[in-house]
């Protein structure tokens, strides 16, 4: 996996965020087991909780194509403008959601630049997670 040209495509996908209420623009590059790569950003709204996070825009893009299964995210984010002080590092909504299909071992980079970066697995990041194991008889 070419971890660098995964957080590119993040820094691509941020340059669309819609953060008109914010300001902070965040990007996410998923990349299916198929070697396929969805990326996201985050789309905020005047009533504020519809706003989705680039993290489950690129999730949510990713399963409506078919795609279920998931070796890693790189996610970026910044307000507008400046650069990245701390990592971003997916809320925990976004990290519930990852988890229903990436599990314990999807690799998550939390990026300032292409060569700087933090990475975790989603297990590390969600301990003891509430998946479809637990629903099964
Ligand atoms: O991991 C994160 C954290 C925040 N946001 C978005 C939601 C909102 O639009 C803005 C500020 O919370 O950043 C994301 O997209 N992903
Ligand atoms: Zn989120």
């Amino acid at each position: 996996m070419d971890r660098k040209a995964l957080i590119e495509q993040a820094f691509a996908a941020r340059e669309n965020a819609y953060t008109p209420y914010s300001h902070f623009k965040v990007g996410a590059a998923l990349l299916g087991k198929s070697g396929r790569v969805y990326t996201g950003c985050n789309v905020e709204n005047a009533g504020y909780t519809p706003t989705n996070c680039a993290e489950r825009t690129a999730l949510f893009k990713a399963v409506s194509e078919g795609e279920r299964e998931f070796e890693a995210i790189a996610i970026v984010g910044s307000m507008e403008g400046e650069k990245n002080k701390l990592v971003t590092g997916p809320c925990g909504v976004c990290r519930q959601a990852l988890y229903e299909f990436g599990g314990d071992d999807l690799i998550v980079l939390m990026a300032k630049s292409p060569e700087d970066y933090v990475e975790r697995t989603l297990g590390e990041l969600l301990p003891f997670g509430f998946g479809p194991a637990n629903l099964e008889k």
